[in-house]
C-alpha cells in the first residue's frame, strides 16, 4: 500500500500541477490580463502607467474601428487601426475581445448633496456609482447640498468636501439666485473660483437656500456669464396654477401618479421657455448678450416647449437642450399607483410625449443627455405612504446612464455613434471640457468598456452603490448593456464590479 502511495504521489502532484497551470492559465486569459494586488491608495486596478487597450469595436474620434489604443500617464498617445496590431512601444496589453470601447460618460446633471446632506448621497457614493456605472466625469449641481453653491466661499466647502472623496472626475455648477444676480461681485466671485457656468430655477426649488429667479434675475445674470463665455443652465417651469388645478390639488387621490401629473403640466415648461427664448434673442451673434448661453435642462415636454426651442435655434440664438433617460424610458400610464420613485419635475409624460422626445433625440434636436441623478433618503421619498404629491421629487439614476439609455435607444434605432455623442463628446463641448469626450491623441484616457449586447436583471444581486438603491425607479428591470471596465485619466477606477481602492477623481475647473 506505502509503495503504491509512492508511486502516485509524485504522479498526482504532476497532474494537480497541470491541472493548476491550465487553470490559471486559463483564469488569466478569462480576466484578459494578470490582477496583481494593489497596496491601499492605490488609483487603478492596473498599475501600468503606459499599456495598450485593444478590441475589434473601438469607438474613436474618427469612427468605429477594430485595433488598439496606447495609453501612457492618462493621456491618449495613440490609436492603431488592425485587431492585434499595436505599436514597437507595447509593454502590456489589456485584450478586450469584441467587447466595445468609447469615450467615459459626461453627466452634466448630478445633485451629489455634499457637504450637508450626505444622508441623500455624496461624493463617495455617488463618484462611485458613476465609475460604475462608465460615467468618468460628472458635473455637481449646487443645490441640494448645504450650504448650497452660490459664492466663492460655498465652492470652497465644496472643494474641501470633495478632497480624497471623487472617484471620477468632478466638475461643479455654481448657483444663481437673487442674491448673487443683484449683487453681481458675488457672482463675478464665484466665476472666478472655477464653477463651470452658473444653474437657476424658475419654479420653487424645493431648497431653501435656493430661491428661484425671474427673468429680470436672469438677465442680470447672462450679462455676467457673457463675458466669461460659460453657460446658464435652467430649471424651465413657471408656476401657472390656474384654478382647475388648484382644485385637482385638493380633490385628486395623492395616491394615483396622474394627480400629480395634472399638477405640473405642460404650460409650466412652456411659459418659462417662452420667457427664456425672448431673451436668447440677443445671445446672438452681435447682440447684447453675444457670449453668453441659455441651456434648457431636463426637458419633458415634447411638444410646444421643444418647437419654441427649435425655432431659436434656427434663429441663431445660442441655447441647447437636454432631456434625461427616464423621459425616454417611461410613460405616465405605466407608473403604478403609490410608486414615488418616478415622481420628479417636470413630470414624466404619457407615452405619446415620450416617443415624440426620442425623435427629438434621433433628430439631434436634444443636444445632450443627463440623468438629473437626485436622490434623498426613502422617508422622504414617502415610500410607505405612496404619496405623489407629499413625496420628494428626484430620480435616483447616475450608475443605469448607459445601460438605460441602450435598452430603451436600441429599439429606437439609437446608434452606438449617437449614444456616444448624447453621452460624451456634446456634453464635454456644452460643459468646457477640454481633453474629454472622445478617443482622439491627446485627450484624458476617459473610457468605458461594455458590451451592448449583454442583458442582465437589476436585481437584490446586482452591485448598484448608489446611497440608496431602493429609491430606483429602475430596480427590477432587465436591461442590456454591461458595463466591464472604466478608466479615468489611465487609471482603471472600475472592474468586474470592484473599485480601485483610492479615490483619486480630480475636481474640474475652469479658468
Ligand atoms: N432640488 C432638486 O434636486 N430638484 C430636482 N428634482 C427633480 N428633478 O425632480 C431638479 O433637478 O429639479
Ligand atoms: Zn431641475
Ligand atoms: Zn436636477
Amino acid at each position: 500500500m506505502d509503495k503504491l502511495l509512492w508511486r502516485v504521489l509524485p504522479l498526482s502532484t504532476l497532474l494537480i500541477s497541470f491541472a493548476l497551470f491550465f487553470y490559471l492559465h486559463n483564469s488569466n486569459n478569462a480576466e484578459l490580463y494578470p490582477i496583481i494586488k494593489l497596496a491601499e491608495g492605490e488609483c487603478s486596478l492596473f498599475p501600468y502607467d503606459h499599456y495598450w487597450i485593444s478590441s475589434k469595436r473601438i469607438l474613436t474620434s474618427q469612427g468605429i474601428i477594430s485595433g488598439s489604443v496606447e495609453i501612457n500617464e492618462g493621456k491618449i498617445a495613440s490609436i492603431v487601426e488592425g485587431y492585434g496590431k499595436q505599436g514597437s512601444s507595447v509593454q502590456q496589453v489589456i485584450d478586450y475581445g469584441d467587447a466595445f470601447i468609447m469615450p467615459g460618460l459626461i453627466d452634466v446633471h448630478v445633485h451629489l448633496d455634499e457637504p450637508g446632506r450626505t444622508e441623500w448621497e455624496g461624493f463617495v457614493t455617488g463618484t462611485r456609482a458613476a465609475a460604475a456605472g462608465g460615467v468618468t466625469t460628472v458635473v455637481d449641481m449646487p443645490l441640494n447640498n448645504h450650504p448650497t453653491t452660490v459664492s466663492k466661499e460655498t465652492l470652497e466647502l465644496k472643494l474641501e468636501a470633495a478632497e480624497n472623496k471623487i472617484y471620477v472626475d468632478v466638475g461643479f455648477w455654481g448657483g444663481l439666485i437673487p442674491e448673487n444676480a443683484q449683487n453681481t461681485s458675488i457672482l463675478e466671485g464665484l466665476l472666478d473660483a472655477g464653477v463651470l457656468g452658473v444653474k437657476s430655477f424658475m419654479c420653487p426649488s424645493g431648497i431653501n437656500d435656493f430661491p428661484m429667479t425671474t427673468i429680470e434675475h436672469i438677465k442680470e445674470g447672462l450679462s455676467v456669464l457673457a463675458k466669461y463665455k460659460r453657460p446658464l443652465v435652467v430649471h424651465s417651469e413657471i408656476q401657472q396654477d390656474s384654478k382647475s388645478n388648484l382644485e385637482l390639488k385638493g380633490n385628486g387621490d395623492p395616491h394615483a401618479y396622474n394627480t400629480y401629473l395634472v399638477t405640473r403640466p405642460p404650460s409650466w415648461e412652456e411659459a418659462a421657455i417662452k420667457e427664456l427664448v425672448d431673451v436668447t434673442k440677443d445671445t446672438r451673434i452681435g447682440g447684447t448678450l453675444e457670449g453668453a448661453h441659455v441651456h434648457i435642462v431636463h426637458l419633458s415636454d415634447s411638444s410646444a416647449s421643444l418647437d419654441l426651442i427649435k425655432e431659436a435655434k434656427r434663429r441663431g440664438d445660442s441655447i441647447s437642450v437636454e432631456t434625461a433617460p427616464h423621459y425616454l424610458t417611461f410613460s405616465s400610464e405605466e407608473i403604478p399607483d403609490r410608486d414615488t420613485r418616478y415622481k420628479c419635475s417636470p413630470p414624466i409624460r404619457d407615452a405619446l410625449n415620450k416617443e415624440k422626445l426620442w425623435e427629438a433625440v434621433l433628430d439631434g434636436h436634444i443636444d445632450l443627455l443627463s440623468s438629473d441623478h437626485s436622490p434623498t433618503v426613502p422617508e422622504l421619498k414617502l415610500l410607505k405612504e405612496g404619496d405623489f404629491l407629499k413625496a420628494w421629487g428626484g430620480i435616483s439614476s447616475l450608475q443605469f446612464d448607459l445601460p438605460v439609455t441602450w435598452s430603451s435607444g436600441k429599439k429606437h434605432g439609437l446608434t452606438l455613434e449617437q449614444l456616444s455623442l448624447l453621452w460624451s463628446q456634446k456634453p464635454a463641448t456644452f460643459a468646457g471640457l477640454e481633453s474629454k469626450g472622445a478617443i482622439a491623441i491627446g485627450n484624458h484616457a476617459d473610457i468605458v468598456v461594455w458590451q451592448p449586447e449583454v442583458e442582465f436583471d437589476l436585481d437584490d444581486d446586482y452591485p448598484v452603490f448608489l446611497k440608496h438603491p431602493s429609491l430606483s425607479a429602475y430596480m427590477g428591470r432587465r436591461l442590456s448593456g454591461k458595463v466591464l471596465d472604466t478608466f479615468v485619466r489611465g487609471n482603471l477606477v472600475f472592474k468586474d464590479g470592484k473599485h480601485a481602492p483610492a479615490a483619486c477623481g480630480v475636481p474640474i475647473l475652469a479658468k
